[in-house]
């Protein structure tokens, strides 16, 4: 049997202290209440890239050139009814104030300190990534 692909870009935002920002997925949507990663589904016709300088915007009302996006890793997780494959770029440069514009919890978080925030199991293999760009710092 072969499983839907779900392709997704996200964007660990990184500040000028070096946290990472998480946001957490509201009630009511799959997975709810597990911090994930800014971003969103690539639709048809969309370059990845424009499916994470579009979703920053709507989100959280930044804007991001696309030199400032870093790729970094990439997830590949099955999930029970879909198989998701996600880049992870990485941004340290945006124009604008991060503000949560669809409601969601969001968290500047430092690298040591993303296990205390639980995440979808596709995320998991990812925080060494960012341990490893970042830093362990917990405070
Ligand atoms: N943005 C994001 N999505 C993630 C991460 N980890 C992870 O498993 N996902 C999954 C959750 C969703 O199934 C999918 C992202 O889709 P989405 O955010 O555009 O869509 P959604 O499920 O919230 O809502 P919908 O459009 O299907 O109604 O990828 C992550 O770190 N960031």
């Amino acid at each position: 049997m072969s499983l839907k692909l779900v392709f997704v870009a996200a964007c660990a935002l990184v500040d000028p202290d070096g946290r990472v920002l998480l946001a957490q997925r509201p009630e009511g949507k799959p997975m709810a209440g597990l911090w994930e990663f800014p971003g969103g589904k690539v639709e048809p016709g969309e370059r990845p890239e424009e499916t994470l300088i579009r979703e920053l915007r709507e989100e959280l009302g930044i804007r991001v050139e696309e030199p400032c996006l870093a790729p970094l890793t990439f997830a590949s997780h099955r999930y029970e009814t879909f198989q998701l494959f996600m880049p992870l770029w990485v941004c340290r440069r945006w124009e604008g104030t991060v503000q949560s514009l669809e409601g969601q919890q969001l968290a500047w978080v430092k690298p040591g300190r993303l296990r205390d925030y639980p995440m979808p199991a596709a995320d998991e293999p990812l925080i060494p990534f960012l341990t490893e760009l970042l830093g362990e710092a917990r405070d």
